[in-house]
């Protein structure tokens, strides 16, 4: 499902209509009788409604709501936000439209808009849509701020009013939707926080814009959808065995941290690597012993302290020799040398490399290492590393998430995984997916380890490295929201993710098409 600014969805609707000779007037009646048979399907008949219209677009599309609705047995009253004389042409043809259908409106004025707002039981944000300039303008900041307070639902047509429509930004003030209406594509800022709380819960409609139309226009980012995910998940060969699926080599659990590699290495497992082998510091490696049984466990020498030290990267690079994937990063902690022990690894392991947690911090020394890398790189940061790896603010790295994930995943030609709320996904092609699935409950110490395990035991079974990291954070998130929905969100711990990881990838799997 595709995902566009406000920018790129201008240029697919002139597009459209100049190119395709689908009059601009035809897209507003087919967006606004979507927005009305999405409320005819949750809204029983006799639901009075009261539509908020703003000055252009947006506005139209609720005016041709208004009719569809009216129609269907739902009575309604219509505020617009400006004089009708104001009103953008195709606005003020479908306003014309509801007077002859014989549609009740007013203009805003506080008094009339705090009575119908008390009579009504649904409110349609038609005020402002992906047109929008700054934070909304008089009236419309009265009406937003008023519909809010009234607690009623409210359906928003595209986004909800003051939200921005390509970073998720909000405006004060902005609807609080119960659920929105987004027209032909999904916008960025409905898959952004905070922008997606206030879009409560979206709904894509279409409204005659072809899908290949985003492609032609170059649209390359997209919400990963469960069927496209199922479509990725293999079978296992019914003559496979442990080489068949692949050796996952993972480098972490330094005394302190012995869990995080622990995690990654067993979630690893549960995602079907054929084998995994975890290296710990040797003075590490009784408090690792027999935790996790199918793990092999490789001591590598640490003059009897627990931690990682520059040298180790020879020792690394030996054991991890055969192995078909290394992941370094849960639980190696931070050391003296560090750039020098990461810039060894980047640069003589010949094989698909995962740096996440501790690695990610070295890696910030110096990210143009990564340019002497020829061979698959993935990179897992949260919003803090990335924020260390561009050497910006985290406010600046969630301000606009998808173009610094893009822009870091060509620049250095890796997969980059921005983890967080609405995890962006970038290939180095500059084709970016991001995922939907996931709760509150995973912002817990380890969540992040299961997953660098989940995307090395992929890889080592040979997916693609951005495949294979769509499908891990897909299922992980998934996993999470299946156990929030077992446990609860609160209790939710990194551990017991890895026992659910079978049963939903059962559950996704059962989606494919055959
Ligand atoms: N063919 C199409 O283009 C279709 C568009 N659809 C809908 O149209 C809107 C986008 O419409 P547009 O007219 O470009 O802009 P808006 O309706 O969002 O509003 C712009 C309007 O409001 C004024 N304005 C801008 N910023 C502010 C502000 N901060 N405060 C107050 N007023 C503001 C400005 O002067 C403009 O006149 C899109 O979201 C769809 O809903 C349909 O889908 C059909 C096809
Ligand atoms: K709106």
């Amino acid at each position: 499902m595709f995902i566009v600014t406000s920018q790129e969805m201008k240029s697919i609707d002139a597009f459209t209509i100049e190119s395709l000779g689908l009059p601009a007037r035809v897209l507003m009646e087919n967006a606004g009788y979507a927005v009305a048979r999405v409320i005819e399907s949750r809204y029983p008949k006799g639901t009075r409604v009261l539509i908020l219209a703003g000055k252009g677009n947006n506005g139209g599309d609720g005016l041709v709501a208004a009719r569809h609705l009216a129609d269907a047995g739902y009575p309604v009253h219509v505020i617009l936000a400006v004089a009708a004389a104001s009103l953008s042409g195709e606005a003020a043809f479908q306003y014309e439209r509801i007077q002859r259908f014989g549609i009740s409106s007013s203009m805003y004025d506080p008094f009339t808009f705090h009575r119908e707002l008390s009579r009504s039981e649904l409110i349609v944000d038609a005020l402002l849509g992906t047109g929008t300039k700054g934070s909304p303008r008089h009236p419309y900041d009265e009406m937003i701020v008023a519909a809010n307070e009234s607690r009623k639902p409210i359906v928003a047509v595209d986004i909800p009013s003051g939200l921005d429509a390509d970073n998720g930004h909000v405006s004060q003030p902005c609807i609080r939707a119960t659920c929105t209406v987004s027209l032909a594509f999904l916008k960025r800022g409905l898959v952004s926080q905070p922008g997606a709380e206030y879009a409560g819960e979206c709904v894509v409609e279409r409204i005659g814009i072809p899908h290949w139309a985003a492609e032609r226009h170059g649209v390359k980012t997209r919400l990963l959808t469960e069927m496209e995910i199922a479509g990725l998940m293999r079978p296992r060969h019914p003559s496979g065995h442990k080489g068949t699926y692949g050796h996952v080599m993972l480098v972490g659990s330094c005394r302190r941290m012995v869990g995080a590699g622990l995690l990654a290495a067993h979630a690893a497992v549960r995602t079907g690597a054929g084998l995994v082998t975890l290296g710990v510091p040797a003075s590490a490696l009784p408090a690792a012993a027999g935790r996790v049984l199918e793990v092999m466990l490789t001591p590598l020498p640490d003059n009897g302290t627990g931690e990682y030290y520059a040298d180790m990267a020879e020792e690394i690079l030996l054991a991890a020799e055969d192995k078909d994937v290394l992941a370094v990063g849960p639980g190696l902690g931070r050391f003296a040398g560090g750039e020098t022990f990461l810039r060894k690894i980047i640069r003589e392991w010949p094989k698909p490399l995962i740096l996440d947690a501790d690695a990610l911090y070295l890696l910030a020394q110096d990210v143009t290492m990564l340019r002497e890398r020829t061979d698959p790189t993935i990179l897992t940061p949260h919003p803090g590393e990335m924020a260390r790896l561009l050497g910006c603010s985290i406010a600046d790295v969630q301000m606009a998430r998808i173009d610094h994930a893009r822009t870091f995943a060509t620049t250095y030609q890796v997969t980059l995984v921005l983890k967080g709320n609405y995890t962006v996904i970038a290939h180095k092609t500059g084709d970016v997916a991001i995922n939907p699935t996931g709760n509150p409950g995973m912002a817990t110490g380890g969540t992040g380890d299961v997953l660098t395990g989940m995307i090395a035991s992929l890889v080592a079974q040979g997916y693609d490295p951005y495949e294979a990291s769509c499908l891990a954070v897909y299922l992980h998130g998934a996993t999470g929201d299946r156990l929030a929905e077992k446990i609860g969100q609160q209790a939710l711990a990194a551990g017991d993710l890895i026992e659910e990881i079978g049963p939903t990838w059962i559950e996704i799997e059962r989606k494919r098409l055959f």
